[in-house]
């Protein structure tokens, strides 16, 4: 545990969670309560939020969230199928990228959002193993709202597994060899929640 704040005011107590062959490391508090609430109200109100589709066993299916992609003009992504080109930055997501950088220790020139709009929105299993992301990449995933249990399980062995509520305010990186051994998802609850914002941030080489 680090008890120690940094120049930017940030909450930087965190828990370095060690697997094998990959490291988490989850500051539950990075961002104030306060700003939090509005962060997470800017970005419901001011992101171009899409339900994007892929194509499974031939026909068009959606996905189960709302997204959206940011970043360098030089950035666009591909994954199930889909290219995403970035929209330019905006000011929060610039101001988001700065606190999150120097505690990341890298430079990150895109960011996916997505917006879980009640407990029946979810993310399915996958590694963020895509080319463009380098061999080893450091991801740095923001979480505004409500808090949902965030699962990881490791590739050769689905017994070998993981959890962490990822709560309102909190930062959690995911660096090392974490995406070839390991896979994550964020899954439906039948409890009634709120509304989720998770923003990843990412280096995408051109
Ligand atoms: O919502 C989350 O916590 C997970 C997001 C994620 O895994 C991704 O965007 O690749
Ligand atoms: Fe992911």
């Amino acid at each position: 545990m680090s008890l120690q704040g940094n120049i930017f005011g940030n909450d930087n107590t965190h828990q370095e969670i060690i697997l094998e062959h990959g490291t988490l490391a989850y500051y539950p508090q990075f961002f104030t309560p306060h700003e939090s609430n509005q962060f997470y109200q800017t970005l419901v109100d001011t992101t171009a939020w899409k339900q994007e589709s892929m194509r499974m066993y031939g026909r068009e299916v959606l996905f189960p969230r709302l997204m959206a992609w940011y970043g360098d003009a030089a950035t666009s992504y591909s994954f199930s199928g889909n290219t995403f080109t970035p929209q330019p930055w905006t000011d929060t997501l610039l101001d988001i990228r700065n606190r999150v950088s120097p505690t990341a220790a890298t430079t990150f020139n895109s960011v996916l959002l997505n917006y879980y709009r009640s407990g029946n929105d979810s993310m399915g299993w996958h590694a963020d193993d895509e080319p463009a992301l380098g061999k080893n990449p450091v991801i740095a995933s923001v979480n505004f709202g409500a808090a949902r249990r965030f699962l990881l399980r490791n590739k050769a062995d689905h017994s070998h597994k993981q959890e962490i509520l990822l709560q309102h305010g909190s930062l959690l990186i995911m660096k090392g060899e974490l995406q070839h051994y390991w896979e994550h998802h964020v899954p439906k609850t039948s409890k009634p929640v709120a509304g989720r914002i998770n923003l990843t941030f990412r280096y995408i080489h051109p």
